[in-house]
């Protein structure tokens, strides 16, 4: 790859990659002030052609969507010929390899992830964005074994989330709602949620409910909505699975039917929260003790600190900001070494 923008080298040492697909390349790197592992998704803008507008798109989303579940956006550094996307670093790779290591999952893990999933999903939709391609592909495993939803390069905004038609025939076809391969406009929210309920029987079963090698046959499976659920299914999870691959979207779960279904609040787990559903990091208060010691870092006053910090220009302040939260969060201890060259230090006063 040509070499690295002196804004990246700077701060992050670049190390191997750990995904390449289309146009971008997804590097492992250690940002440099901390110490924290990140991961640099890198694409050339020539190569990107007609797909620019998806990575504005994902840009977008990923700038407005701040929650536990899903992977966050840390920095953008852009030059004129490279995105790179500095995001948090996922060590247990996609929850694709998970199951497939384990032939499918257990049907406690199996409500365990998919309350992640859901929660992600809804809070995605609360916030008015629509993923589009949801599938195990698209979901890491953390240091905790918590899910981090990622690739928003299909998402879409559409003005009302909830009515507005959408055109588009995206994502992986084993995946995609009847209603979006048949080329009718369709409502988002609706067909995420048709792509929920392959994922979950993707989770409890280890195969998919709609395959054939042959795209033509695949696309009337889907839109026949016949599958086979295997015997050693609970009733309730078959009855979840049922509800949400409905062919007719009117007649399919809500995510909000799916959040307060009794198989998401099985094993005693407790109901999920509104909490759940709105938490947004940028909406907690701002965590002084991390921005003191910014202020410190930087040479300059709180003062002037903190409004680099709450304003999320997603810049070498947000980077700084959410790794020290995450590394505190993860109950380590990061001492920030002072910062030695002036060119660095906090422009104005100082
Ligand atoms: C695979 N793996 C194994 C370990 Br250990 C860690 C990982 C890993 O990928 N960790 C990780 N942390 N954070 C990220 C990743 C991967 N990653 C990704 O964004 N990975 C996606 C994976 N997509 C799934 C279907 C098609 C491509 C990707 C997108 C474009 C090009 C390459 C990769 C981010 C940046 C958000």
């Amino acid at each position: 790859l040509l070499q690295y923008p002196p804004e990246l080298e700077k701060r992050y040492t670049v190390k191997e990659t750990i995904g390449s697909g289309g146009f971008a390349k997804v590097k492992l790197a250690i940002h440099k002030a901390t110490g924290e592992k990140v991961a640099v998704k890198v694409m050339c803008k020539d190569s990107l052609g007609e797909d620019l507008h998806r990575v504005q798109l994902e840009i977008d989303a990923l700038k407005s969507l701040s929650h536990r579940h899903i992977c966050q956006l840390y920095e953008i550094i852009e030059t004129p010929v490279l995105f790179c996307l500095i995001m948090e670093y996922a060590p247990g790779g996609e929850l694709f390899d998970y199951i497939i290591a384990r032939d499918r999952l257990k049907e406690h893990e199996a409500v365990k992830f998919f309350r992640q999933i859901a929660v992600a999903v809804a809070y995605c939709h609360s916030k008015g964005f629509i993923h589009r391609d949801l599938k195990p592909e698209n979901l890491l495993l953390d240091e905790q074994q918590n899910l981090k939803l990622i690739d928003f390069g299909l998402a879409s905004k559409p003005m009302d989330v909830k009515h507005q038609l959408l055109h588009t025939c995206c994502g992986s076809p084993a995946y995609a709602a009847p209603e979006v391969i048949s080329g009718q406009p369709y409502i988002g929210t609706e067909a995420d949620l048709w792509s929920m309920g392959v994922l979950l029987y993707a989770l409890l079963c280890g195969f998919l409910p709609f395959d054939d090698d042959n795209t033509a046959t695949l696309y009337r499976l889907i839109q026949e909505g016949k599958y086979k659920v295997p015997d050693r299914l609970s009733k309730e999870s078959a009855r979840l699975i049922q509800g949400l691959l409905q062919v007719d979207p009117k007649r399919r779960l809500t995510v909000t039917d799916l959040l307060t279904h009794p198989w998401l609040c099985s094993n005693d787990r407790p109901p999920v929260q509104p909490y759940d559903i709105l938490e947004d990091v940028r909406m907690r208060d701002v965590d002084m003790d991390v921005v003191q010691q910014m202020a410190v870092h930087f040479g300059v006053s709180l003062s002037d600190m903190h409004p680099l910090v709450v304003n999320w220009a997603f810049d070498k302040y947000t980077v700084l900001y959410l790794s020290m939260l995450k590394a505190k969060e993860n109950g380590k201890i990061v001492k920030l070494s002072r910062l030695w060259y002036p060119a660095d230090r906090v422009s104005g006063s100082c």
